[in-house]
């Protein structure tokens, strides 16, 4: 009896997985390789433009109701916010409570099963934050980690920015060790990289640039909602 509950739960999970996957396995192995090999990978389109839409409404909302807070630097013990390092100010994200965009933690979630499948990590937890830069703004180079807290291991990076036209700025610059590379924040592409091993920076935006922004972690996240 045991036995055939199991089996049926497990059959209706297969079900549920497959319904809910956007991308199929062959995809997903793609993109896991490239960010294996290369240390980071740009993925164009990778949410549809009616959920692009929602996540701009939903960051627009939060930008009205005032919600964004400005971003700093470093751990919770050594927090300062000093903008001649980073301008954005940012909105951390909850599962529980922000479930009018529950596709978006579905999606960190698929992400993070692939890589502990394929790539023998032991993920388990992600934080992510709506990021805006104003006018003027940017982040200069950084690694993603805080000092004495090393469990960021791969970082996510969704642009929110619809019409963006080149001389807009506000480009991630992705640091190889003798190259760099720039990657324009177009609505719905997504960057992913090694949070350990990759130095990037945030170009100086000329108008205001919008992103969704995240880590997958390997151990969980306590401290995340209140590192800015
Ligand atoms: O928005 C981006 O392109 C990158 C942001 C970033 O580097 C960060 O928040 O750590
Ligand atoms: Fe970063």
């Amino acid at each position: 009896m045991v036995i055939l509950f199991n089996f049926l739960m497990n059959f209706a999970a297969l079900f549920f997985d497959l319904l809910s996957a956007r991308y199929s396995e062959e995809q997903w192995i793609d993109w896991v390789d490239r960010l294996a090999a290369e240390d980071y990978v740009v993925i164009d389109d990778f949410i549809a433009q009616d959920e692009l839409q929602q996540l701009r409404g939903f960051l627009h909302e939060r930008n009205e109701e005032n919600e964004f807070e400005k971003a700093g630097i470093g751990s919770v013990f050594q927090h300062t916010i000093d903008k001649e390092i980073r301008g954005d100010f940012i909105y951390w994200l909850a599962k529980a409570r922000d479930t009018s965009i529950d596709f978006a933690f579905a999606y960190a979630e698929e992400l993070m099963g692939y890589l502990n499948r394929y790539c023998f990590l032991s993920l388990s937890d992600y934080e992510f934050h709506l990021a805006h830069y104003p006018k003027g703004t940017f982040y200069q180079k950084h690694i993603d980690q805080f000092k004495g807290r090393g469990n960021r291991i791969i970082s996510f990076v969704l642009y929110l920015n619809v019409g963006w036209q080149p001389g807009d700025g506000g480009e991630i610059r992705i640091f190889k060790e003798d190259s760099t590379f720039d990657v324009e924040p177009i609505g719905a592409r997504l960057v992913l990289f090694k949070s350990m091993d990759v130095p990037h920076e945030v170009l100086k935006t000329n108008v205001s640039r919008y992103s969704l922004t995240g880590w997958l972690l390997n151990k969980p996240s306590q401290l995340g909602y209140l590192l800015g």
